[in-house]
């Protein structure tokens, strides 16, 4: 089956976010972060592949301008794996750093159900960490998010459509525009 063209989502897409208002909600969320870690703290600082990675790049930077260094480390658990429904979690790589007695810092771009989230945070505290806390790009608003899942750093927040752009993929293209776009009818 041949896969949908980026160039035809985008002439119906809507765009949501600009660059500008994305880098500045980084920016606020960086602030917050900065201060929830006493001096001297290096929390591990994981990145939610691959649809964090712009996220948490900016974040990263935005954290240690502000004196927050960060321990890196990543995973991937895909529950889309590029189509635009999700279905089960499957974990591609987990983090090689050990969690036991640390902070961890989640970078992830966008909490949907949130599932992902939610088992990527109980994961970490299976294995020791003494917190836990989630950084995200977007949430989306709908009622259907399982229980048990708030993220503590929120930059924007977008309506019940499917997303893309800024590290969220449209069948794992447009990953790099700049902005965040609803998907069009
Ligand atoms: O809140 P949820 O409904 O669980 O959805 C959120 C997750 O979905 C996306 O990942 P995806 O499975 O598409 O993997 P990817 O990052 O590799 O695109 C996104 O990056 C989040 O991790
Ligand atoms: N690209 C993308 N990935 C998602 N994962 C969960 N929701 C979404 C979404 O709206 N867009």
């Amino acid at each position: 089956m041949s896969v949908p063209k980026l160039v035809d989502a985008l002439a119906s897409a809507q765009v949501l976010f600009d660059r500008a208002t994305l880098e500045a909600a980084i920016e606020r969320i960086a602030e917050d972060i900065a201060q929830a870690y006493v001096e001297g703290e290096v929390p591990v600082f994981l990145t939610v592949m691959n649809g964090g990675l712009p996220f948490a790049a900016q974040l990263a930077f935005a954290l240690g301008e502000r004196g927050l260094d960060l321990e890196f480390d990543y995973l991937h658990a895909t529950r889309y794996r590029g189509q635009t429904s999700g279905s089960g979690l499957a974990w591609l790589h987990r983090p090689a750093t050990p969690l036991h007695g640390r902070k961890v810092l989640l970078a992830d771009d966008i909490l949907d159900e949130g599932h992902t989230l939610l088992a990527v945070k109980h994961w970490c505290e299976d294995q020791g960490a003494t917190e836990v806390r989630t950084a995200v790009l977007a949430e989306k608003l709908h009622d259907r998010c399982v229980e048990g899942i708030v993220a503590d750093h929120v930059g924007v927040q977008v309506p019940d459509a499917y997303v893309f752009g800024y590290g969220m993929d449209y069948h794992e293209q447009g990953r790099n525009l700049p902005a965040i776009y609803a998907l069009g009818d």
